[in-house]
């Protein structure tokens, strides 16, 4: 697409000084995006010009380049032209830019842009098994979990686009003394109305109330304590009241997940693997690899010289596990039901170091798959906040997007009267918050490999950007 422009903008020079097009092309550069709005799109090197012997050497270069402005003219590709200090800057015309990076999706089925190259199909194609958004029943979904929705969804519709078979999981924070505490402040604080009403909203509540109590309250966290074994010892009652929390949670993320795009195939979580977790530990130490550190706690030798510098807890002196021992269980279990040939987890990258040791004791259990399980980090975010205030709620931050579109559009004089303002907002509202997370990836994979962004995709999505006014937040 770059290449259009540069040679529209050289066979305008080429006619203006009566010389081949070819000549310019060198001159030529394209001025990579996210500068500023007002920022050219291409710009002219005198020097270049000058070297070459298109223009002359001797003489102000700064008047060589007002000279040469003034004799060019604007038309239907180039909308300004502009002279700066040795170069002559181009814009060019907005609505073609827009037609010249759409032009290639019209070309193709529209599923199968750019996957019919050779490259693609001689790739291996497999199970790919992608876990993402992962969200803690009860407590805040962060912007990390927003991140990991979206990232995760986008690489598993890559893959599946490649022709892979992907299995989409959402493994919720489903187990922990959390559950202790909500089992047992539901009882005083809870209410069967609301939970009905707003499940999300009021399971919050009651954490932050009954945690708050615990805090100084001995009881509380003595009967949360209660409630939690009660739950481990699968009591019926107690396993019911969680069951409840943990099916209101999921028809309510499904329902908001919708307006992303966003479905899993599974919702699975930490609660599934306990008993897993308790195995993994036997056989740890049935191959001599569990270690007992000072404290009392289950540990495994993670350090390359075998001299514990560092180790991963596996086992809480208490004999419960943790954390990572249920997320060994649930690899393991993975691998065993859906045979998976590749499995990726998406976090933000403050639970590399987990990943890291989840594969390192895999591998120490022989289970050389774990090379073939990979964790995509993307950087942590400041806190998520809304006009109303800092966010807690996936359904705020869309609700947020929808409503700032909506009074953009109410602002701008383009905007065309529309059937339904709403569903429109909702759209390109969601659409730009997803668009925002992705660019930002590619951005930075761009910046890893050393790529111009004026190149291959990451001009043409760059370039929507720049159309569609959005700018990424931060940096990966
Ligand atoms: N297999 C995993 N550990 N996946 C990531 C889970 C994320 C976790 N629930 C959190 O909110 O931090």
């Amino acid at each position: 697409m770059a290449c259009f422009f540069r040679r529209k903008i050289a066979a305008k020079l080429g006619r203006a000084l009566q010389q081949s097009e070819d000549v310019f092309i060198p001159a030529l550069s394209a001025v990579p995006v996210f500068r500023k709005q007002q920022s050219p799109d291409f710009k002219l090197s005198i020097n270049t010009l000058r070297s070459s012997g298109v223009l002359p050497s001797s003489g102000d270069t700064q008047q060589q380049s007002e000279e040469l402005a003034n004799r060019l003219k604007q038309d239907s590709v180039v909308e300004d032209i502009s002279a700066g200090n040795g170069v002559i800057h181009f814009k060019v015309n907005r609505k073609l830019l827009v037609e010249k990076m759409l032009e290639p999706f019209g070309k193709e089925d529209d599923h199968k842009f750019g996957l019919n190259s050779e490259l693609f199909k001689t790739l291996k194609k497999g199970t790919t098994l992608v876990e993402y958004s992962s969200p803690n029943i009860a407590k805040k979904f962060h912007a990390g979990h927003l991140r990991s929705t979206i990232i995760g969804n986008f690489i598993a519709n890559l893959k599946q686009s490649l022709g892979n078979n992907v299995i989409r999981m959402n493994y919720l924070g489903d187990w922990g003394m959390q559950f202790g505490l909500l089992g047992a402040g539901f009882g005083k604080f809870g209410c069967q109305e609301k939970l009905k009403q707003n499940p999300l909203q009021h399971l919050f509540e009651v954490y932050v109330q009954v945690n708050k109590e615990a805090e100084h309250n001995e009881d509380t966290m003595q009967a949360a304590r209660d409630f939690f074994r009660q739950l481990e010892q699968h009591e019926s009652e107690a396993v019911s009241l969680w069951q409840q929390f943990r099916e209101i949670t999921v028809d309510e993320y499904q329902r908001v997940y919708k307006r992303l795009n966003v479905h899993f195939d599974i919702y699975s979580g930490e609660s599934f693997h306990q008993h897993g977790a308790q195995e993994v530990v036997q056989q740890l130490q049935s191959r001599g690899l569990l270690k007992t550190s000072e404290t009392g706690a289950g540990v495994v030798d993670t350090s390359t010289d075998g001299d514990m510098s560092s180790v991963c807890a596996v086992q809480r002196a208490d004999g419960t596990t943790l954390y990572i021992t249920r997320d060994l269980a649930a690899a393991i279990d993975r691998k065993e039901k859906y045979n998976f040939d590749e499995m990726i987890y998406v976090t933000d990258k403050g639970q590399a170091n987990h990943f890291n040791q989840l594969f390192h004791v895999l591998r120490a259990l022989g289970h050389s798959w774990a090379d073939r399980c990979e964790h995509v980090p993307f950087g942590l975010v400041r806190g998520m906040s809304t006009r109303s205030g800092e966010v807690v709620f996936l359904e705020d931050v869309l609700n947020e997007a929808r409503n700032r579109m909506l009074h953009n559009m109410s602002q701008s004089k383009t905007t065309k009267e529309m059937d339904d303002p709403e569903d429109t907002a909702e759209k390109v509202g969601i659409s730009a918050l997803i668009v925002q997370m992705v660019i930002v990836i590619l951005c930075s994979k761009c910046q890893q490999a050393r790529l111009r962004l004026f190149s291959g995709a990451g001009s043409v999505l760059a370039g929507g950007m720049r159309i569609l006014g959005i700018t990424p937040v931060d940096k990966m």
